[in-house]
């Protein structure tokens, strides 16, 4: 495997923000093909437009001034370089178009203005399409798509858009990545996770509607923190969202694979939402519960009894046809109880009914779930991938552990001058602190515990997100209020610094143009890989 072979680029633009040039370049980088096979450049830096909009509340509510200067040529940046070894996505058929109906399937966004919007259109005009939108701005692009600021035509919601190329997707065999990323997308139902309003084709373009998050993402608002990293109580706060929200996706049987604080992105109330799906792999979980109730509140004093089915073993799992889609719903876990004592050990009813009463405890994460593929972003990729060794969840465990370090410090613990030099201190470097590190011993602890570099021995790799809520470092955080937290920072509401210069489609969107026949051209920026 050569780690520093020519690697495809894909921008990632936020266009407000002030950044530390020197640390990072504007680049995320992406590596993928088959380790043994050439990878070509196919990136390009977007032009971080603005318009002039003002958003509150997922909605329009003013338009603004331009600002004039300020920030014009900010560019989030970003160079952690994206992996994507051996999976070697073959085309798939393209699942056909489809409209979610309904917002049933997601209760906790029962009372959201957005899905009533979506439902209206729906109503009046059957499936929604690209002419429904209106393009303000492009918010950034990734390595399948670009995503753009959309305002819902005769509504004030504004969503995020992200539009792939079809063509584009089918030739460079990414149609699976979309293809999971949307399946994926279409089963969350979390606070912090995004939310899939619609989803619909074009002839040329598959475009994903989704939440929009005002405030950027953990990258960019990092490098405005002085001395370029977090408070540990913001460190912390931001954590705890990060760790429910994969605790969540393993549950649902899915391995995120890509945590880096640029797929971290901050709402317009402060709160986070893990994006980019991509790259994550699904799985089969079987949940477990391990504890049932307050029979035994101590760990430490017994042997924890697990029982995760490894349904997806092999690298063939990357592959759809090893997954029931309908398995990632949760409706398809039927939790088991283990027995943790004999009946003769437990304690007698009057005695439990004097303590307070502990919830039972889950384990429903795919803990032993096992890919091949080698995915991910170099300054986070675990050691186990690196090896290839085959990987499963503990890698997010691993990248959890990266990301703390890293808003924590300001840093990553492994970089090296390139690409291979991080990965071989990945593998063979022990974890260090800066020396002049403020950060406290519990912090250091847990980031320890995560960093651990076999898998089996790593922080949560047995009973998963509960070994890491249960760590000195989170006391205090209230795991069920944790919505209703204060959130170290509000995004100011979107202001433009410039108008949006008219456009000169190039040949390929052209269609999107006249696809988008009722939008008005100033609008849109198209510019796809
Ligand atoms: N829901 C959203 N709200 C606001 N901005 C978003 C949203 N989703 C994506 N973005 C912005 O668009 C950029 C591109 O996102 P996207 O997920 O397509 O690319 P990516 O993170 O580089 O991943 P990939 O290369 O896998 O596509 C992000 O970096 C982010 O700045």
């Amino acid at each position: 495997m050569n780690c520093e072979s020519p690697i495809p680029l894909s921008c990632k633009l936020s266009a407000s923000s002030s950044v530390d040039m020197s640390t990072k370049s504007s680049l995320s980088s992406t590596i993928t093909g088959s380790s043994s096979g050439d990878v070509s450049i196919i990136g390009k830096l977007s032009d971080g437009m603005m318009s002039d909009v003002k958003i509150h509340d997922g909605k329009v509510s003013d338009i603004a001034k331009p600002l004039g200067s300020g920030g014009g040529g900010d560019v989030a940046t970003n160079s952690a370089s994206r992996v994507s070894y051996g999976s070697n996505v073959s085309d798939s058929n393209e699942s056909s178009c489809s409209s979610f109906s309904s917002n049933g399937n997601k209760p906790h966004k029962s009372n959201d203005k957005r899905w009533e919007a979506i439902q209206k259109i729906r109503m009046r005009d059957g499936a929604l399409g690209l002419n429904h939108f209106r393009l303000l701005r492009r918010l950034g692009c990734g390595d399948i798509g670009s995503v753009y600021l959309a305002e819902l035509r005769s509504s004030t919601c504004c969503f995020a858009m992200k539009v792939m190329d079809k063509g584009s997707l089918a030739s460079r065999k990414k149609l699976l990545r979309a293809q999971t990323e949307r399946e994926i997308l279409s089963s969350l139902d979390h606070p912090f996770l995004p939310t899939l309003y619609t989803h619909f084709e074009t002839e040329k373009f598959s475009c994903l509607v989704m939440e929009f998050c005002i405030g950027g993402d953990l990258h960019t608002l990092r490098q405005r923190q002085p001395g370029k990293h977090f408070t540990e109580q913001a460190a912390r706060f931001y954590a705890s969202q990060v760790l429910l929200a994969l605790e969540y996706l393993h549950m649902l049987g899915v391995v995120y694979r890509d945590l880096k604080p640029e797929n971290v992105l901050v709402r317009e109330d402060g709160h986070i939402m893990l994006s980019d799906f991509d790259l994550s792999l699904r799985c089969i979980v079987s949940p477990t519960v391990v504890k049932s109730s307050s029979l035994d509140t101590d760990y430490s004093r017994r042997s924890p009894a697990y029982c995760v089915q490894p349904s997806c073993a092999e690298p063939s799992c990357v592959q759809p046809a090893c997954v029931q889609p309908s398995c990632v719903q949760p409706s398809c876990f039927v939790p088991r109880l283990l027995s943790q004592k004999s009946k003769k050990n437990r304690k007698p009813k009057n005695e439990i009914g004097n303590q307070i009463t502990p919830l039972p405890e889950l384990v429903a994460e795919p803990t032993d779930a096992r890919s091949m593929s080698f995915v991910g972003t170099h300054e986070y990729l675990a050691p186990e991938i690196i090896k290839g060794e085959g990987h499963g969840s503990a890698v997010d465990w691993w990248t959890f552990g990266i990301f703390l370090y890293e808003l924590l410090h300001g840093k990553t613990p492994f970089k090296g001058s390139g690409n291979r030099a991080t990965l071989f201190n990945v593998v063979g470097q022990p974890l260090k602190f800066p020396e002049t590190s403020g950060v406290s011993f519990a912090a250091r602890d847990l980031v320890r515990g995560l960093l651990v570099k076999d898998p089996q021995h790593r922080l949560a790799s047995k009973r998963g997100a509960t070994e890491i809520k249960q760590h000195p470092f989170f006391d205090g955080v209230n795991w069920a209020l944790i919505r209703s937290a204060t959130p170290p920072e509000i995004p100011k509401p979107l202001e433009s610094e410039a108008p949006v210069s008219k456009v000169n489609f190039p040949l390929a969107e052209k269609q999107i143009a006249s696809d988008d026949s009722n939008s008005s051209a100033s609008y849109l920026d198209f510019d796809f890989f």
